[in-house]
Protein backbone atom coordinates (compact mmCIF):
# COMPACT_ATOMS: atom_id res chain seq x y z
CA UNK A 1 0.00 0.00 0.00
CA UNK A 2 1.48 3.30 -0.75
CA UNK A 3 2.25 5.57 2.54
CA UNK A 4 0.57 9.07 1.02
CA UNK A 5 -2.82 7.13 0.66
CA UNK A 6 -3.46 6.64 4.18
CA UNK A 7 -4.09 10.05 5.99
CA UNK A 8 -1.91 10.86 9.04
CA UNK A 9 -4.62 11.82 11.56
CA UNK A 10 -6.25 8.22 11.04
CA UNK A 11 -2.90 6.59 12.25
CA UNK A 12 -2.86 4.67 15.15
CA UNK A 13 0.48 3.29 15.27
CA UNK A 14 3.45 2.18 12.73
CA UNK A 15 5.77 -0.97 13.44
CA UNK A 16 8.43 -2.07 11.87
CA UNK A 17 7.97 -5.22 9.71
CA UNK A 18 8.96 -8.56 11.07
CA UNK A 19 12.05 -9.81 9.65
CA UNK A 20 12.70 -6.91 7.48
CA UNK A 21 16.54 -5.34 7.77
CA UNK A 22 16.11 -2.36 5.53
CA UNK A 23 14.07 -0.25 7.76
CA UNK A 24 11.73 0.65 4.67
CA UNK A 25 8.82 -2.34 5.52
CA UNK A 26 6.24 -1.16 8.31
CA UNK A 27 2.99 -2.54 9.49
CA UNK A 28 0.64 0.57 9.83
CA UNK A 29 -2.42 0.08 11.77
CA UNK A 30 -5.02 2.97 10.79
CA UNK A 31 -8.82 3.99 11.11
CA UNK A 32 -11.29 4.50 9.12
CA UNK A 33 -14.91 5.74 8.93
CA UNK A 34 -17.28 2.97 8.81
CA UNK A 35 -19.96 4.03 6.33
CA UNK A 36 -22.91 2.30 7.67
CA UNK A 37 -21.87 2.59 11.67
CA UNK A 38 -25.05 5.18 13.02
CA UNK A 39 -26.28 5.77 16.64
CA UNK A 40 -29.24 3.93 16.06
CA UNK A 41 -27.38 0.98 15.34
CA UNK A 42 -25.30 1.64 18.60
CA UNK A 43 -22.00 0.65 16.31
CA UNK A 44 -19.16 2.58 16.79
CA UNK A 45 -18.55 4.11 14.03
CA UNK A 46 -14.83 3.68 13.36
CA UNK A 47 -13.09 0.06 12.52
CA UNK A 48 -9.39 -0.21 11.96
CA UNK A 49 -7.42 -1.84 9.24
CA UNK A 50 -3.88 -2.90 8.90
CA UNK A 51 -1.49 -2.24 5.86
CA UNK A 52 1.60 -3.33 4.60
CA UNK A 53 3.69 -0.24 3.68
CA UNK A 54 6.92 0.55 2.04
CA UNK A 55 8.39 3.50 3.22
CA UNK A 56 11.56 5.18 3.14
CA UNK A 57 11.84 8.65 3.53
CA UNK A 58 15.41 10.27 2.93
CA UNK A 59 16.11 11.72 6.79
CA UNK A 60 19.11 14.23 7.52
CA UNK A 61 20.61 14.81 11.04
CA UNK A 62 22.19 18.21 10.50
CA UNK A 63 24.60 19.03 13.24
CA UNK A 64 25.25 22.37 13.48
CA UNK A 65 28.64 22.41 15.51
CA UNK A 66 28.91 26.58 16.12
CA UNK A 67 25.32 26.36 18.19
CA UNK A 68 25.13 27.68 21.59
CA UNK A 69 28.14 26.49 23.88
CA UNK A 70 29.11 23.89 21.29
CA UNK A 71 27.21 20.56 22.38
CA UNK A 72 25.47 19.67 18.96
CA UNK A 73 27.99 17.12 18.31
CA UNK A 74 28.25 15.35 21.70
CA UNK A 75 24.59 15.50 21.88
CA UNK A 76 24.05 13.62 18.47
CA UNK A 77 26.82 10.78 19.72
CA UNK A 78 25.51 9.98 22.89
CA UNK A 79 21.94 10.66 22.48
CA UNK A 80 20.70 11.02 18.58
CA UNK A 81 22.77 8.60 16.78
CA UNK A 82 21.77 5.50 19.73
CA UNK A 83 17.89 6.37 19.58
CA UNK A 84 18.14 6.04 15.71
CA UNK A 85 20.10 3.06 15.56
CA UNK A 86 17.72 1.13 17.89
CA UNK A 87 14.78 2.26 15.69
CA UNK A 88 16.38 1.43 12.63
CA UNK A 89 15.82 4.36 10.81
CA UNK A 90 18.33 5.09 8.37
CA UNK A 91 19.94 8.13 7.87
CA UNK A 92 22.82 10.74 6.28
CA UNK A 93 24.54 12.85 9.05
CA UNK A 94 25.95 16.28 8.31
CA UNK A 95 27.91 18.80 10.57
CA UNK A 96 28.32 22.46 10.08
CA UNK A 97 31.70 22.74 8.93
CA UNK A 98 30.90 26.96 8.45
CA UNK A 99 27.77 29.22 9.09
CA UNK A 100 26.89 28.72 5.21
CA UNK A 101 27.17 24.77 5.80
CA UNK A 102 23.44 24.88 6.60
CA UNK A 103 22.40 27.35 4.10
CA UNK A 104 24.22 25.37 0.84
CA UNK A 105 22.97 21.84 1.64
CA UNK A 106 19.22 23.98 1.78
CA UNK A 107 20.11 25.73 -1.85
CA UNK A 108 21.35 22.66 -3.28
CA UNK A 109 20.51 19.28 -2.10
CA UNK A 110 17.30 19.75 0.09
CA UNK A 111 15.75 22.24 -2.91
CA UNK A 112 16.52 20.10 -5.34
CA UNK A 113 14.78 17.00 -3.82
CA UNK A 114 11.65 18.97 -2.59
CA UNK A 115 11.16 20.40 -6.49
CA UNK A 116 11.31 17.12 -7.39
CA UNK A 117 8.20 15.87 -4.76
CA UNK A 118 10.60 13.82 -3.04
CA UNK A 119 9.74 13.10 0.87
CA UNK A 120 12.76 14.40 3.39
CA UNK A 121 12.93 14.68 6.99
CA UNK A 122 15.47 16.89 8.83
CA UNK A 123 16.65 16.33 12.52
CA UNK A 124 18.42 19.38 13.12
CA UNK A 125 20.48 19.76 16.07
CA UNK A 126 21.27 23.75 16.20
CA UNK A 127 19.14 27.10 17.54
CA UNK A 128 16.82 29.51 15.97
CA UNK A 129 19.60 30.02 13.16
CA UNK A 130 19.78 26.74 11.48
CA UNK A 131 16.14 27.12 11.05
CA UNK A 132 15.95 30.48 9.09
CA UNK A 133 19.20 29.44 7.01
CA UNK A 134 16.62 26.52 5.78
CA UNK A 135 13.77 28.76 5.59
CA UNK A 136 16.08 31.53 3.55
CA UNK A 137 17.51 28.30 1.16
CA UNK A 138 14.30 26.42 0.57
CA UNK A 139 12.17 29.64 -0.08
CA UNK A 140 14.41 32.25 -1.38
CA UNK A 141 12.06 33.00 -4.17
CA UNK A 142 8.79 31.47 -5.06
CA UNK A 143 10.15 31.11 -8.71
CA UNK A 144 12.22 28.35 -7.72
CA UNK A 145 9.25 26.00 -6.74
CA UNK A 146 8.37 23.68 -9.03
CA UNK A 147 4.56 22.41 -8.82
CA UNK A 148 5.73 19.31 -7.32
CA UNK A 149 7.62 20.93 -4.48
CA UNK A 150 6.83 19.13 -1.46
CA UNK A 151 7.76 20.91 1.92
CA UNK A 152 10.39 18.88 3.91
CA UNK A 153 9.28 18.18 7.28
CA UNK A 154 11.96 19.50 10.56
CA UNK A 155 12.02 18.13 13.96
CA UNK A 156 14.36 20.29 16.15
CA UNK A 157 16.49 19.59 18.83
CA UNK A 158 16.91 22.92 21.00
CA UNK A 159 21.02 23.05 20.80
CA UNK A 160 21.04 26.61 20.67
CA UNK A 161 20.66 29.77 23.08
CA UNK A 162 17.55 31.28 22.87
CA UNK A 163 15.91 28.12 20.78
CA UNK A 164 12.82 30.56 20.95
CA UNK A 165 10.89 28.67 17.83
CA UNK A 166 11.40 25.29 20.11
CA UNK A 167 10.31 26.92 22.88
CA UNK A 168 7.37 28.86 21.15
CA UNK A 169 6.15 25.76 19.05
CA UNK A 170 5.80 23.34 22.67
CA UNK A 171 8.88 20.93 21.33
CA UNK A 172 10.30 21.41 24.58
CA UNK A 173 7.12 21.44 27.13
CA UNK A 174 8.34 17.74 28.35
CA UNK A 175 11.84 16.52 29.33
CA UNK A 176 13.13 15.02 26.11
CA UNK A 177 14.66 18.16 24.55
CA UNK A 178 12.53 17.37 21.44
CA UNK A 179 12.94 13.13 20.69
CA UNK A 180 9.48 12.84 21.92
CA UNK A 181 8.01 15.25 19.48
CA UNK A 182 10.47 14.29 16.95
CA UNK A 183 8.81 10.55 17.16
CA UNK A 184 5.22 11.19 17.76
CA UNK A 185 4.57 14.48 16.28
CA UNK A 186 2.66 15.80 13.74
CA UNK A 187 3.95 18.16 10.72
CA UNK A 188 2.94 21.82 10.66
CA UNK A 189 3.84 24.73 8.28
CA UNK A 190 6.36 27.15 9.79
CA UNK A 191 4.94 30.94 9.51
CA UNK A 192 7.50 33.16 7.86
CA UNK A 193 7.80 36.79 7.12
CA UNK A 194 9.90 38.51 4.55
CA UNK A 195 12.16 41.73 5.04
CA UNK A 196 12.69 43.66 2.09
CA UNK A 197 15.43 46.42 2.70
CA UNK A 198 17.16 49.66 0.96
CA UNK A 199 19.85 48.70 -1.75
CA UNK A 200 22.93 49.24 0.70
CA UNK A 201 21.50 46.77 3.29
CA UNK A 202 24.52 44.34 4.22
CA UNK A 203 24.72 40.91 6.26
CA UNK A 204 27.48 41.32 9.31
CA UNK A 205 29.30 38.40 9.90
CA UNK A 206 32.50 37.87 11.90
CA UNK A 207 31.74 38.89 14.51
CA UNK A 208 30.19 42.18 12.77
CA UNK A 209 33.65 43.10 11.73
CA UNK A 210 32.74 42.04 8.60
CA UNK A 211 29.89 42.65 5.67
CA UNK A 212 28.15 40.32 3.18
CA UNK A 213 26.20 40.31 -0.02
CA UNK A 214 22.43 39.05 1.51
CA UNK A 215 21.68 35.62 -0.48
CA UNK A 216 18.55 36.89 -2.18
CA UNK A 217 18.12 40.28 -4.11
CA UNK A 218 15.19 40.68 -6.07
CA UNK A 219 13.93 42.19 -9.25
CA UNK A 220 14.51 45.52 -8.33
CA UNK A 221 17.55 45.19 -6.54
CA UNK A 222 16.63 45.07 -3.04
CA UNK A 223 18.26 42.91 -0.90
CA UNK A 224 15.68 40.35 0.85
CA UNK A 225 15.58 37.99 4.10
CA UNK A 226 13.55 35.84 5.47
CA UNK A 227 12.87 35.16 9.23
CA UNK A 228 10.62 32.69 11.44
CA UNK A 229 11.21 33.90 14.86
CA UNK A 230 11.74 37.91 15.08
CA UNK A 231 12.56 40.54 13.36
CA UNK A 232 13.82 43.49 16.17
CA UNK A 233 15.73 46.86 15.79
CA UNK A 234 16.77 49.03 19.04
CA UNK A 235 17.67 47.40 22.08
CA UNK A 236 16.91 44.03 21.39
CA UNK A 237 18.98 44.17 18.00
CA UNK A 238 21.90 45.80 20.13
CA UNK A 239 22.24 43.31 22.37
CA UNK A 240 21.96 40.01 20.16
CA UNK A 241 24.40 41.59 17.49
CA UNK A 242 26.76 42.63 20.32
CA UNK A 243 26.74 39.36 22.06
CA UNK A 244 27.45 37.45 19.24
CA UNK A 245 31.17 36.54 19.55
CA UNK A 246 32.81 33.78 20.63
CA UNK A 247 33.74 35.50 23.84
CA UNK A 248 30.14 35.75 25.33
CA UNK A 249 28.76 32.96 23.09
CA UNK A 250 30.85 30.96 26.39
CA UNK A 251 28.38 32.12 28.49
CA UNK A 252 25.26 30.75 26.94
CA UNK A 253 21.44 32.41 27.48
CA UNK A 254 23.24 34.59 30.06
CA UNK A 255 25.54 36.40 26.99
CA UNK A 256 21.95 38.66 26.30
CA UNK A 257 21.74 39.96 29.88
CA UNK A 258 25.23 40.55 29.52
CA UNK A 259 24.70 42.70 26.41
CA UNK A 260 21.71 43.98 27.95
CA UNK A 261 23.69 45.66 31.05
CA UNK A 262 26.29 47.11 28.66
CA UNK A 263 23.42 48.46 26.50
CA UNK A 264 21.56 50.04 29.45
CA UNK A 265 24.91 51.14 31.55
CA UNK A 266 27.27 51.98 28.79
CA UNK A 267 31.08 51.76 30.21
CA UNK A 268 31.45 55.67 29.21
CA UNK A 269 28.46 56.45 32.04
CA UNK A 270 26.03 57.85 28.81
CA UNK A 271 22.50 57.11 29.05
CA UNK A 272 20.92 54.17 26.85
CA UNK A 273 20.77 55.36 23.23
CA UNK A 274 17.69 56.52 22.02
CA UNK A 275 16.86 55.54 18.27
CA UNK A 276 16.17 57.55 15.48
CA UNK A 277 13.79 57.34 12.61
CA UNK A 278 10.21 56.71 11.40
CA UNK A 279 8.59 53.32 12.19
CA UNK A 280 5.22 52.36 10.47
CA UNK A 281 2.53 49.47 10.82
CA UNK A 282 1.88 47.49 7.73
CA UNK A 283 -2.13 46.94 6.77
CA UNK A 284 -3.82 44.66 5.35
CA UNK A 285 -6.15 45.85 1.88
CA UNK A 286 -6.48 49.51 0.90
CA UNK A 287 -5.63 50.75 4.66
CA UNK A 288 -1.71 52.73 3.66
CA UNK A 289 0.66 52.38 6.32
CA UNK A 290 -0.09 53.72 10.24
CA UNK A 291 3.19 55.45 11.76
CA UNK A 292 3.78 55.25 15.13
CA UNK A 293 3.33 58.31 17.21
CA UNK A 294 7.05 59.38 18.00
CA UNK A 295 10.52 59.67 16.19
CA UNK A 296 12.82 58.29 19.15
CA UNK A 297 11.95 54.39 20.02
CA UNK A 298 13.68 51.80 22.32
CA UNK A 299 12.44 48.10 21.04
CA UNK A 300 11.04 47.63 17.93
CA UNK A 301 10.13 43.97 17.58
CA UNK A 302 7.99 41.95 15.18
CA UNK A 303 7.80 38.19 16.10
CA UNK A 304 5.49 34.98 15.51
CA UNK A 305 6.65 33.26 18.36
CA UNK A 306 5.67 33.55 22.27
CA UNK A 307 9.01 32.85 23.59
CA UNK A 308 12.41 34.11 22.45
CA UNK A 309 14.05 31.93 25.20
CA UNK A 310 12.99 29.91 28.14
CA UNK A 311 10.62 32.04 30.05
CA UNK A 312 11.38 35.24 28.32
CA UNK A 313 7.71 35.38 26.98
CA UNK A 314 7.92 38.31 25.07
CA UNK A 315 4.40 37.92 23.38
CA UNK A 316 1.93 35.68 25.68
CA UNK A 317 -0.60 36.14 22.91
CA UNK A 318 1.08 34.24 20.63
CA UNK A 319 0.16 30.37 20.08
CA UNK A 320 2.37 27.66 18.27
CA UNK A 321 2.97 28.37 14.49
CA UNK A 322 -0.32 30.30 14.77
CA UNK A 323 1.27 32.09 11.87
CA UNK A 324 0.38 35.82 13.89
CA UNK A 325 3.03 38.55 13.77
CA UNK A 326 2.79 40.57 16.92
CA UNK A 327 4.45 43.82 17.22
CA UNK A 328 5.48 45.10 20.86
CA UNK A 329 7.18 48.97 21.03
CA UNK A 330 8.53 51.36 23.42
CA UNK A 331 9.73 54.35 23.37
CA UNK A 332 13.20 55.72 25.39
CA UNK A 333 13.20 55.35 28.93
CA UNK A 334 15.75 55.43 31.69
CA UNK A 335 17.72 52.03 32.11
CA UNK A 336 15.67 51.34 35.37
CA UNK A 337 12.73 51.50 33.45
CA UNK A 338 13.71 48.84 30.60
CA UNK A 339 14.54 46.70 33.10
CA UNK A 340 11.24 46.89 34.55
CA UNK A 341 9.71 46.13 31.57
CA UNK A 342 11.94 42.84 30.49
CA UNK A 343 11.67 41.97 34.35
CA UNK A 344 7.70 41.52 33.11
CA UNK A 345 8.37 39.87 30.15
CA UNK A 346 9.96 37.15 32.26
CA UNK A 347 6.90 36.93 34.40
CA UNK A 348 4.52 35.39 32.11
CA UNK A 349 5.02 38.37 29.51
CA UNK A 350 2.62 41.02 31.79
CA UNK A 351 4.65 43.62 30.39
CA UNK A 352 2.07 43.89 27.77
CA UNK A 353 -0.14 45.06 30.01
CA UNK A 354 2.20 47.86 30.84
CA UNK A 355 1.20 51.36 29.37
CA UNK A 356 4.45 52.58 28.74
CA UNK A 357 4.06 49.17 26.19
CA UNK A 358 2.28 48.88 22.69
CA UNK A 359 1.60 45.29 21.76
CA UNK A 360 -0.77 44.40 18.74
CA UNK A 361 -0.81 41.84 16.00
CA UNK A 362 0.35 43.54 12.45
CA UNK A 363 0.41 42.42 8.99
CA UNK A 364 4.00 44.27 8.91
CA UNK A 365 6.24 47.34 9.24
CA UNK A 366 8.00 49.54 7.82
CA UNK A 367 11.30 51.55 9.01
CA UNK A 368 12.29 54.22 7.67
CA UNK A 369 15.97 55.10 9.95
CA UNK A 370 17.39 58.38 10.97
CA UNK A 371 20.97 57.18 12.06
CA UNK A 372 24.41 58.95 11.52
CA UNK A 373 25.94 55.78 13.10
CA UNK A 374 25.47 52.46 11.55
CA UNK A 375 25.51 50.75 14.62
CA UNK A 376 21.95 51.92 15.33
CA UNK A 377 20.90 50.76 11.78
CA UNK A 378 21.34 47.25 12.75
CA UNK A 379 18.60 45.15 12.58
CA UNK A 380 18.24 41.72 13.88
CA UNK A 381 16.17 38.54 11.87
CA UNK A 382 16.40 35.36 13.79
CA UNK A 383 19.65 36.04 15.30
CA UNK A 384 21.31 37.50 12.27
CA UNK A 385 22.39 41.11 12.08
CA UNK A 386 21.90 43.51 9.17
CA UNK A 387 23.00 46.80 9.01
CA UNK A 388 20.97 49.14 6.77
CA UNK A 389 22.74 52.09 4.77
CA UNK A 390 22.42 55.88 5.80
CA UNK A 391 18.54 56.83 5.16
CA UNK A 392 17.73 53.77 4.71
CA UNK A 393 14.63 51.50 5.84
CA UNK A 394 13.49 48.21 5.56
CA UNK A 395 9.61 46.65 5.32
CA UNK A 396 8.95 43.31 7.00
CA UNK A 397 5.84 41.59 6.05
CA UNK A 398 4.43 37.99 6.43
CA UNK A 399 5.02 35.96 3.95
CA UNK A 400 1.97 32.94 2.58
CA UNK A 401 4.78 30.97 0.95
CA UNK A 402 4.95 27.36 2.76
CA UNK A 403 8.76 25.97 2.63
CA UNK A 404 8.93 23.48 5.65
CA UNK A 405 6.90 22.10 8.25
CA UNK A 406 8.01 21.71 11.58
CA UNK A 407 7.28 18.70 13.89
CA UNK A 408 5.10 19.79 16.79
CA UNK A 409 2.88 17.90 19.24
CA UNK A 410 -0.42 19.07 18.58
CA UNK A 411 -1.72 18.42 14.82
CA UNK A 412 -2.71 21.26 13.22
CA UNK A 413 -4.85 21.47 10.46
N1 LIG B 1 31.25 25.09 12.20
C1 LIG B 1 30.79 26.34 12.20
N2 LIG B 1 31.61 27.37 11.91
C2 LIG B 1 31.15 28.64 11.89
N3 LIG B 1 29.88 28.98 12.14
C3 LIG B 1 29.02 27.99 12.45
C4 LIG B 1 29.42 26.63 12.48
N4 LIG B 1 28.34 25.88 12.80
C5 LIG B 1 27.30 26.74 12.96
N5 LIG B 1 27.72 28.00 12.74
C6 LIG B 1 26.91 29.21 12.80
O1 LIG B 1 26.68 29.50 14.17
C7 LIG B 1 25.43 30.13 14.31
C8 LIG B 1 24.64 29.36 15.32
O2 LIG B 1 23.34 29.84 15.33
P1 LIG B 1 22.18 29.13 16.08
O3 LIG B 1 21.03 30.04 15.99
O4 LIG B 1 22.03 27.73 15.64
O5 LIG B 1 22.69 29.10 17.55
P2 LIG B 1 22.55 30.22 18.62
O6 LIG B 1 22.73 31.56 18.01
O7 LIG B 1 23.44 29.82 19.74
O8 LIG B 1 21.04 30.01 19.11
P3 LIG B 1 19.70 30.88 19.00
O9 LIG B 1 19.65 31.49 17.65
O10 LIG B 1 18.63 29.87 19.24
O11 LIG B 1 19.82 31.90 20.11
C9 LIG B 1 24.77 30.13 12.93
O12 LIG B 1 24.99 31.37 12.32
C10 LIG B 1 25.55 29.06 12.19
O13 LIG B 1 25.57 29.26 10.80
Amino acid sequence: MDWDSIPRANIIAVFPAEGDDTGSQHDVLYAVESKNGSEEEKAPSLSFRAAKVHHRPNINVLVSTGSGTGLATATFESLVKPLLDHLKIKYAVQSTKSDRSILELGQTIFLTRANRGLEQGMILLSGDGGVVDLVNALGASKLRHSNQYKKPTLAILPLGTGNALAHSAGVTADKTMGLATMLRGAPSSIPIFRARFSRGAKLLVNEGREERELDSIDADGHPNAQGAVVFSWGFHATLVGDSDTAEYRKFGAERFKMAAKEALYPSDGSPPHDYSGKVSILRSGPLGPKPIDRTHHAYVLATFCSHLESGFNISPASMPLDGKLRLIHFGPLGPEQVMDVMHKAYDNGRHVDDSRVGYEEVEGIRIDFDEEDGQWRRVCIDGRIIRVEKGGWVEVRKDSTKVLDLLVEQQKQ
